[in-house]
Formats: C-alpha cells, sequence, structure tokens
C-alpha cells in the first residue's frame, strides 16, 4: 500500500506545529522520519494514523481519501507501534497482542484459535514465546515494545507506522526491529533519532524541523555533515561503509577542531 500526504498543516492553538508537508510512500517503502526533539514527527504520524485531524490538507492510502475511510478500515491498513506503550489496567501480554485482532472483529465477537495462533507466532517473531501468559505491567521497558511489536504484526497490516520503536531496545532487538520490518515488507514510516539505524535500514529520509520538511532523500546523500550540522547542530563525520554499503556517522563534540 501506498501513502500519500498532501500539504499538511496542523496547528495548536496559535502555534503551527506541521507546515505544508507534502510526502509519498511506496509500497513497501522503510521511510525514516528524523529531527530534533520538538520538529513534529509525532505530530506528523499522529495525523496519518489519525489520532489527530490536520487542519488543512489530505492523506491517501493507496489513492483513497483516508476521510472517506472508516477507523476500522483504517486499522486494517495500518498498525501503529507508538510512543507512549502504557495501559490503565494490567493485561496479560497475550491480551494485548490479541488486541491487534480487533480490526476483523464484529461486535462481541470471540477471539477463536486461529487468533490465538496469530498471537503466538506474532511473539515467536519477535523473540518473546512463551510470555502469553505474563503480566504486561511486569515485563521490561523493551520487552513492552516488542509485545506492541508484535501486536502490530498480529494486525496483518501492509503499512506500520512506528514512533521510536528502538528507543528501549539493546542493540541486538533494534537491529531485529527493523530486520523484522523489512523482512514483512511493510510500507513502514519509522520516526527515530538513531542515523545510523535509519541509515542502515531505511530506503529514504525525511528530515523535519520545525514543523517543515528540510530534506527529502537517500541516507547517503541526506547524511552528510553538513546537513547533520544544519539539523542538530552537532559535529560529525560521515563515512561510507564498505562491507554494507551504507553510512556511517561518528559524532564529534563541540570543541571538535573539525569544520561545519
Ligand atoms: N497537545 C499539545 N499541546 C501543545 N503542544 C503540543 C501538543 N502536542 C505537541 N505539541 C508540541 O508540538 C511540537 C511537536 O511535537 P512532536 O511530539 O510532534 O515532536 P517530535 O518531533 O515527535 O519530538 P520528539 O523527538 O521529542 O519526540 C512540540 O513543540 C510539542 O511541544
Amino acid at each position: 500500500m501506498d501513502i500519500s500526504v498532501k500539504n499538511i498543516s496542523f496547528s495548536i492553538k496559535n502555534t503551527v506545529i506541521l507546515s505544508d508537508i507534502s510526502a509519498s510512500i511506496a509500497s513497501m517503502e522503510c521511510v525514516g522520519i528524523v529531527g530534533p526533539n520538538g520538529s513534529g514527527k509525532s505530530t506528523l504520524l499522529k495525523c496519518i494514523y489519525r489520532v489527530l485531524q490536520p487542519d488543512a490538507g489530505e492523506i491517501f492510502f493507496d489513492g483513497s481519501n483516508i476521510k472517506n475511510m472508516t477507523l476500522k478500515e483504517s486499522a486494517r491498513a495500518v498498525s501503529v507501534m507508538a510512543q507512549d506503550n502504557s495501559y490503565a489496567f494490567d493485561f496479560l501480554v497475550e491480551d494485548i497482542v490479541l488486541l491487534g485482532r480487533t480490526p476483523y472483529k464484529k461486535m462481541l465477537q470471540f477471539d477463536n484459535e486461529a487468533d490465538y495462533k496469530i498471537v503466538k507466532n506474532a511473539l515467536k517473531t519477535v523473540g518473546l514465546a512463551g510470555f502469553e501468559k505474563r503480566n504486561f505491567s511486569a515485563i521490561s521497558g523493551g520487552e513492552k515494545q516488542r509485545v506492541i511489536l508484535a501486536r502490530a504484526l498480529a494486525q496483518n497490516t501492509s503499512c506500520l507506522i512506528m514512533d521510536e520503536p528502538t528507543n528501549h531496545l539493546d542493540i541486538k532487538y533494534q537491529m531485529q526491529t527493523m530486520e523484522i520490518v523489512k523482512k514483512h515488507k511493510f510500507t513502514s514510516i519509522i520516526a527515530i533519532h538513531d542515523l545510523n539505524i535509519a541509515a542502515l535500514y531505511c530506503d529514504r529520509i525525511i528530515a523535519l524541523k520545525d514543523g517543515q520538511i528540510v530534506g527529502n532523500d537517500v541516507p547517503e546523500k541526506l547524511l552528510t555533515p553538513e546537513f547533520i550540522y544544519y539539523l542538530y547542530e552537532v559535529l560529525s563525520e560521515v563515512h561510507m561503509n564498505k562491507k554494507t554499503g551504507k553510512v556511517n556517522i561518528i559524532y564529534m563534540p563541540s570543541d571538535s577542531n573539525i569544520c561545519k
């Protein structure tokens, strides 16, 4: 499924959070959204997954305006791994992952054997086999994040939106998360702070600053020391890694004797 965002703007009171954002994400493309804290990454994702309604502009899934889709239809198209994974009540891990099956249920329809099988497989895929009966509140932050990824897998969508999916994960599971996304050939939009992980796995990177798109290109072209300085005011060196064919970013202390 492809996604296109056309001229999205969003303000809270008189503060402009997103200004005239347009972007297209091709089917099965993995696009990273980067930018400083507060640049509007989560807000843009929330507009796409319909938690927020933009003041202006349109969003299309496979050419259909999402305004004309029911929330259930959207949920069968797009799964979400948001930043806040807290639940007010204590659920079993299994119950959380079963929520991914909700868009396929009629009112009061019970979960069946096929649903439980999907849940089991999803937990296995994220390295949490046997966690079904654990209390969600009593597992680690990284495990919680992987449960939410399992929920997204159980939702069986062609598109996945992730808001900082790797922030609680150790390096093995950061890489595993990104590799699951690539293996499943999701159309994926991922807000991510780690430029090295973004460079390794994203086909393209969109950079936001002050609610506007300031860069949109393949990682090798976008992630130059000059651009990284412009975006974050951080000095860096960028090297092409011959083994991966991807760029590695090395950050430098601000008193480093290198050009900006
Ligand atoms: N409900 C709200 N009320 C007021 N301001 C808000 C609200 N939601 C977001 N903002 C502001 O909008 C701006 C963009 O927030 P957003 O969460 O989209 O940024 P972000 O790029 O995802 O940041 P981070 O990297 O810190 O997660 C921030 O300045 C934030 O304080």
